[in-house]
């Protein structure tokens, strides 16, 4: 059998090393010290019962820190050394003798700190470890509640595994506070963490309940389970700082594709296992060869089932459709048992009703049946309601709707019964019919549907709740990685900012849709009126006048307008740096460099994807060049500032230099197959994912390449910033000195009682001095009398600068004399 070197998991740490030296018997000693530094318990305890306390260090510690004739009681399995202070004695904490023993050594009195660091004899199997551990802390707890003083102190050590929440609740229960804390001497790799409980209730009664394993480990469960973490983070299971689940010790877990359309709790299986097969047992599997049979098992489906782990939210979601399909199919979803029962009575089918056995149950049935469809309601309406509540202060933060709007709403206009609903105008393909007054036409539909919409909003409710519980995780999970990731944290907030900063609808805007005369109406729809007397022909500012070029500041910039217009119209008749003013050009230049503004949500798809690649793999070099500032000032010499980062951006700014590419050109290809993207309806998770992929791939020159590698090089070739902050420190001391030199010539100038030669002589001394001042000390050379230095009077030879001698024997005498004061001190 090998045996296990005494070293494994890095036993032999700083802790242990410390422990040594110190004299404690054991490193968890540094446990206690740290627990204590954060909550200071020992020093205010008279009374410490330590349980399981060998070989004894929490003792030691308890001694040494606890006041003078406190009393300290440790008891263990495993004999302990005696220590000074310290009463001990071997036996089992979970037996009444070690009850009565502890009562024997204290007496009348009641402890004001009960210790626990027990940990039973590990190795089995992490999962009887962990329980015995739990229970352990119960049992230990159990003392604590006997022994304890009103308002003392427990600490414990626990496990972190599936029992951990239940012991919490247990402790809350009869503790005031209840902290859980890791001490940095507490390896990393071990599951135990310290909970202190501080205030104990002493509870004249105590309900047994609490000190029953059987009671607290079978009730008390994690109220909701994290399926978040198993879905869309696998890695975080492999931990198992949960623990593993009893009789489950395989990393890799594979179901029959069966289980996964029986279960209830399909994103559950989802989350935690690797396969879903299709493979028969031996004995056969009559519904896993019907499913594989089914034209809804698609190879997608075979595909996405081989490798749970590696699926995105998309093949979730097929599969849980899927699941769905094949439910229905088979009759298990409540849409086809109803088709069933309706199809068995059109026939004329008897539905085998069952008598129930006794009345009262029978009755206690439906009522129950009842009071669960009477909540399942309430939580539909109140989901819808929450729902209606979120969009709507969505849309007002957007300036979109009023407060009026929404008291309007909730008076009823559009709610049940209202005279209009836009769902109802929805169904009417013809709008024309509701301006003629048809609204008979829509109600009479809208009753007919309403029948339908029921049946059908009960056969996807399943669907439905698996894809919001879907959604929900990713919102989690996204919220997750935002928390973990400063740069989408960075992302988030720039997209809140840029919600925020629009103003709605200006007053402008608002007084030109209330002068209807302004704006001419054609077949229904406002024309917009064209910009007249701008300087643009007509052509031009129809052109411009279109939506997309709204953002793109050219009507600002009238110039650089102006100029995009020449190069537009003028292509190829004639080079614009010929013929167009410098001034023009560069602005042109400038709104060139600017992002092009795509429509608002292809841009913050954009930004979804700049977030998550550096800024030198961004694909658009425009972005990723200008696109870090929302304007770009000017250099006080009148040059774009600009700090190229990306070998793209450089490619692209060398073409510009060189004439290869147009400004003209560069917004033209802004206007790309990504940039019309559309994306309005397309859920958050679909377009992070696809945001990724969906931009222009940007060719960059060896040239452009190498460019961006020497600027990096220069930066990195800069001093570190301490380097810079002393040598600009001592830049300013000088800066100061000679500010100083300057006023005192100054006063010395205007001294009229001074002769001109005793002034220059009084400034040549302070400069030279205030030269003297910046330069660093000269070192002292120390020059020991012996030798050919002994009894020397002057310098000695081979000496420069300054230099002092000192005797040997005195040497020796000085530092004789600091080391014994040292030690005195010590
Ligand atoms: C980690 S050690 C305690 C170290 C101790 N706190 C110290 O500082 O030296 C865990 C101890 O729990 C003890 N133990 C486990 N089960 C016990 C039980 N039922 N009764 C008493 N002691 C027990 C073991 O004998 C072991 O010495």
């Amino acid at each position: 059998m090998a045996i296990q070197k005494k070293h494994g998991k890095g036993r032999l740490d700083k802790w242990y090393k410390l422990a040594k030296e110190k004299g404690y018997r054991a490193r968890a000693a540094f446990k206690l010290i740290q627990l204590n530094k954060k909550y200071g318990f020992l020093e205010k305890s008279r009374v410490v019962l330590d349980l399981c306390a060998a070989p004894g260090s929490w003792c030691q510690v308890a001694a040494e820190t606890m006041p003078a004739q406190s009393l300290i009681i440790g008891v263990d399995l495993a004999p302990i050394k005696p220590i000074p202070r310290v009463i001990s004695f071997q036996s089992d904490i979970t037996t009444d003798k070690c009850r009565a023993t502890i009562r024997t050594h204290l007496k009348h009195l009641k402890a004001d700190t009960v210790l626990h660091d027990g940990a039973p004899n590990v190795g089995v199997a992490w999962v009887q470890d962990a329980f015995s551990q739990a229970a352990l802390v119960l049992e230990s707890m159990k003392l604590a509640t006997e022994f304890l003083k009103e308002g003392g102190t427990f600490v414990t050590k626990v496990f972190r595994s599936k029992d951990y929440n239940a012991l919490l609740w247990v402790f809350k229960q009869l503790f005031t506070s209840v902290e859980a804390t890791k001490p940095p001497s507490s390896r990393n790799v071990s599951a135990e963490i310290f909970v202190v409980c501080r205030g104990f209730k002493a509870p004249k009664k105590l309900d047994p309940k609490f000190l029953d394993p059987k009671h607290v480990f079978a009730e008390v469960q994690e109220p909701t389970p994290n399926n978040e973490a198993k879905v869309f983070n696998p890695e975080k299971k492999k931990r198992k700082r949960e623990g593993y689940e009893a009789g489950d010790y395989t990393q890799h877990k594979e179901i029959p594709v069966s289980d996964f359309i029986h279960t209830t709790d399909p994103i559950a299986i989802l989350g935690t296992v690797n396969k879903l097969s299709f493979e028969q047992s031996p004995n056969g599997d009559l519904a896993l060869a019907a499913v594989d049979r089914l034209p809804e098992t698609t190879q997608e489906v075979r595909d996405c089932c081989a490798d749970l782990k590696v699926l995105g939210k998309k093949e979730f979601r097929t599969l849980l459709r899927w699941r769905l399909k094949v439910r229905d199919k088979f009759g298990m979803s409540s849409k086809a048992k109803k088709e069933q029962e309706a199809e068995a009575k059109e026939e004329g089918e008897e539905v085998a009703e069952v008598e129930p056995m006794d009345e009262e149950l029978r009755i206690q049935e439906e009522l129950q049946r009842l009071k669960d469809q009477d909540s399942k309601e309430k939580r539909k309406s109140r989901r819808k309601e929450n729902e209606r509540k979120r969009k709507e202060i969505v849309r007002m933060q957007m300036h979109m709707t009023t407060p009026h709007d929404i008291g309007l709403e909730q008076q009823g206009p559009a709610g049940e019964g209202a005279m209009f609903t836009i769902k109802s105008a929805e169904k009417v393909q013809d709008p024309a019919k509701i301006t003629d007054g048809q609204m008979d036409d829509v109600d009479a539909q809208d009753s007919e549907d309403s029948e339908d919409e029921l049946e059908d909003e009960d056969s996807d409710d399943d669907g439905d709740r698996l894809e919001r519980e879907l959604d929900m995780l990713y919102e989690t999970y996204q919220q997750r990685r935002e928390e973990a990731d400063a740069k989408l944290r960075a992302k988030r907030a720039r997209k809140e900012k840029e919600t925020d900063e629009w103003g709605g609808l200006s007053d402008e805007d608002q007084a030109g849709d209330a002068t209807d005369g302004e704006s001419d109406v054609e077949g229904g729809f406002p024309v917009r009126q064209l910009p007249k007397g701008e300087g643009l022909s007509t052509q031009a500012a129809m052109f411009f006048d279109q939506d997309i070029f709204q953002d793109l500041g050219i009507e600002e910039d009238n110039d650089s307008a102006i100029a995009l217009e020449d190069e537009s119209s003028d292509q190829g008749k004639r080079a614009p740096s010929k013929d167009v003013p410098r001034e023009s050009q560069s602005k042109a230049l400038k709104s060139a460099l600017k992002k092009p503004q795509p429509p608002a949500r292809q841009q913050q798809a954009d930004d979804a994807s700049d977030s998550e690649s550096e800024p030198e793999n961004s694909a658009d070099p425009t972005s990723s060049a200008a696109g870090s500032r929302p304007e770009d000032p000017l250099l006080p010499n009148g040059q774009l500032d600009i700090d190229i980062i990306t070998a793209e951006a450089m490619t692209l700014a060398q073409d510009l230099a060189t004439r290869r590419t147009r400004a003209g050109d560069l917004v033209d290809d802004s206007f790309n197959k990504y940039s019309f993207r559309d994306v309005d309806g397309l859920p958050e998770w679909f377009l992070n994912d696809e945001t990724q992929h969906s931009k222009p791939q940007r060719p960059i020159t060896a040239a452009g390449a190498a460019a961006i590698k020497e600027k990096l090089r220069a930066l990195n070739a800069r001093p570190i910033k301490k380097v810079r902050e002393a040598k600009g420190r001592k830049k300013m001391r000088a800066a100061a000195r000679l500010e100083k030199l300057r006023r005192k010539s100054a006063l010395l100038l205007d001294d009229e009682g001074l002769s001109e030669k005793d002034k220059a002589v009084t400034i040549g001394k302070l400069m030279a001095r205030a030269a003297k001042k910046g330069r660093p000390k000269e070192k002292v050379k120390v020059v020991v009398a012996k030798g050919h230095n002994k009894g020397l009077s002057g310098r000695p030879r081979g000496v420069k600068g300054r230099y002092k001698i000192v005797d040997a024997r005195l040497k020796k005498d000085v530092r004789a004399e600091k080391r014994l004061k040292k030690k005195l001190k010590n």
